[in-house]
């Protein structure tokens, strides 16, 4: 079966405190977040910038999370205002996966995977692992 798998990472910087956290991490703080995007599709699409099957989906659709949030994104946010949940690596992947997911066509397989330090990831998905 043809199978495409699209790969894209960019950085945000944004602030965060986690809501009941015993320790330093409870306090507001700031990470240079990095998140890496795979997108494997067994079918190419249209997207909103080309009219022909010829896209898994468009890179550009990946990395709405860079933009600063009067753009959509999360660059430059405070994290416990974007989120309606407690701003964990975990729960920041799961809403750039469900927040990516509305943006793309059906049919493909997303994997988010996090960064909070050089040392300290997550990856999300919905997929049968
Ligand atoms: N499972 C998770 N554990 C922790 C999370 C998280 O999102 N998921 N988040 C934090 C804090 O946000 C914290 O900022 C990260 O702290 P830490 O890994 O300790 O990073 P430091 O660079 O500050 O490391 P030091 O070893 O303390 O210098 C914590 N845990
Ligand atoms: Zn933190």
């Amino acid at each position: 079966m043809p199978t495409w798998t699209l790969h894209t990472e960019f950085k945000f910087d944004a602030a965060h405190f986690i809501e009941g956290y015993d320790g330093k991490c409870g306090n507001m703080h700031g990470h240079t977040y990095k998140v890496h995007v795979s997108a494997k599709s067994h079918k190419l699409n249209p997207s909103k910038y080309l009219d022909t099957d010829d896209m898994v989906c468009d890179f550009r659709e990946l990395k709405w999370a860079a933009k600063s949030p009067k753009k959509g994104g999360l660059d430059h946010a405070v994290l416990n205002e974007e989120l309606t949940v407690n701003p964990t690596a975990e729960r920041i992947a799961e809403f750039i996966y469900k927040e990516t997911m509305q943006r793309i066509p059906d049919g493909i397989s997303l994997k988010i995977t996090v960064w909070e330090t050089e040392t300290c990831w997550v990856e999300y998905t919905e997929d049968n692992v």
